[in-house]
């Protein structure tokens, strides 16, 4: 079996690299670090290193193309893929459409597109920007061969700071859940997939507690000058907010999903053991990195929090303190942050915060985000 995976960064090679490498496929990663694609492509085998257990795998029968200077290769090995997968960030997916497009079009057989992202309804997003590059017709023929499942990853990978550039280490905890309605043809033979026919409560469950517990922390972590994610999480003022804000994410899951209430706090609880692994090396700034995206109205802090309080009609105080720190996050050499920072200045925190997040300037979360940075 083959497979194509956009992506060949901390996800890429830690998570789904490991997991199709066990299923027996060979995978070819498209990416637009040289110095990667050139490693994967002298080794085809690298290592995923368990954190905290001493364990590690040898991922195998890899190799690397450059999404622009191998673009026929990259187009080749679409049409020759029985699977695709991506982990390039959301904002990435509508570069990478054109020509996956391509790829796409040129396919006999059926195949599957998995976006492995962040993002609730990551495949279907990419969709849409692969139909943007296709005309009616060609968007009818793709339809009729290629499925693009939506699906939640978890595994928490840090940024690497090994000698060697391809090893990688994650935590040992992973899920990945796919879901059934959309696939094409059979499903991914891959042990570590679990398939599901509504993947709403879990995307939903994942982003807004493990991300939203990660941003939390990342954040509130910042802002009283921590470095690492492990660090920031032992702090016992900063742990008590991050569980204040998974309580009221886990108020409005419960809400909505029916899980069972006693359940969903060891849920919580278990989550945030995760971000305690002392042997990972997690820097506040990856996990808090892109805050415009993170304060988007659909992702992990801005969903939750107006879902409360349209929910309970009173506005969740941890959320809005977290949003608040998320207003002053001001890391240079994070684009986004600059970018908002620069909005902020401008426009203020509470309209910078509206506008980011899309909402109404009546909106009651905005005026507890106003109150809070008073
Ligand atoms: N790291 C984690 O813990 C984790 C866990 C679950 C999900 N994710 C999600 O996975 C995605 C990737 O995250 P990551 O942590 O691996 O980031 P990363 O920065 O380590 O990896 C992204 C990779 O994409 C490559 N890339 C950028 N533009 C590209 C293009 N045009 N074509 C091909 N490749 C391109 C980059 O060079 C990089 O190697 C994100 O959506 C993230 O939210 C990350
Ligand atoms: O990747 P992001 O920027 O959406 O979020 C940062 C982290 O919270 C995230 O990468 C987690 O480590 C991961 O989602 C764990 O499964």
């Amino acid at each position: 079996m083959k497979a194509v995976h956009f992506g060949a960064g901390n996800i890429g090679r830690g998570f789904i690299g490991a997991l199709l490498a066990d299923a027996k496929f060979d995978t070819v990663f498209v990416d637009v670090n040289q110095e990667l694609i050139q490693e994967l492509n002298e080794k085809n085998s690298y290592t995923v290193e368990l954190a905290g257990t001493g364990e590690a795998e040898t991922v195998t029968g890899v190799s690397g193309l450059h999404s622009q200077a191998d673009e026929e290769k990259v187009v080749q090995a679409i049409v020759e893929a029985d699977l695709i997968t991506t982990a390039v960030g959301p904002h990435v997916l509508a570069m990478i459409a054109p020509l996956l497009a391509k790829g796409l079009l040129k396919k006999q057989g059926t195949a599957n597109v998995i976006a492995c992202e962040n993002v609730i309804g990551g495949s279907h997003i990419l969709k849409k920007h692969v139909w943007e590059a296709l005309t009616e017709e060609e968007q009818h023929q793709v339809n009729q061969k290629i499925g693009f499942p939506n699906a939640a990853v978890d595994r928490i990978v840090p940024d690497q700071t090994n000698d060697d550039l391809l090893t990688v280490k994650v935590e040992p905890y992973y899920e990945w859940v796919v879901e059934t309605k959309d696939i094409h043809g059979t499903r991914p033979d891959i042990s570590g997939i679990t398939y599901v026919d509504d993947l709403e409560p879990y995307i939903e469950r994942k982003l807004f507690t493990v991300n939203t517990g990660h941003a939390a922390t990342a954040y509130l972590g910042y802002q009283y000058g921590y470095k690492q994610v492990k660090e920031a999480i032992s702090d016992d003022a900063i742990k008590e907010k991050v569980k204040g804000a998974l309580s009221e994410t886990g108020a409005v899951l419960i809400e909505k999903y029916g899980f069972e209430r006693d359940q969903h706090h060891q849920y919580i609880e278990k989550i945030i053991s995760r971000f305690e692994n002392p042997d990972l090396l997690d820097e506040v700034t990856r996990v808090g990195r892109a805050p415009m995206r993170k304060l988007s109205k659909e992702d992990r802090l801005v969903k939750p929090a107006s879902e409360f309080t349209a929910l309970f009609n009173e506005t969740p105080s941890h959320l809005v303190e977290v949003i608040a720190a998320a207003l002053q996050y001001d890391v240079t050499s994070d684009q986004e942050a600059v970018q908002l920072q620069e909005l902020v200045e401008k426009e203020g925190p509470v309209e910078a915060f509206r506008e980011v997040a899309e909402l109404e300037k009546d909106h009651l979360l905005v005026k507890a985000v106003q109150e809070q940075l008073q």
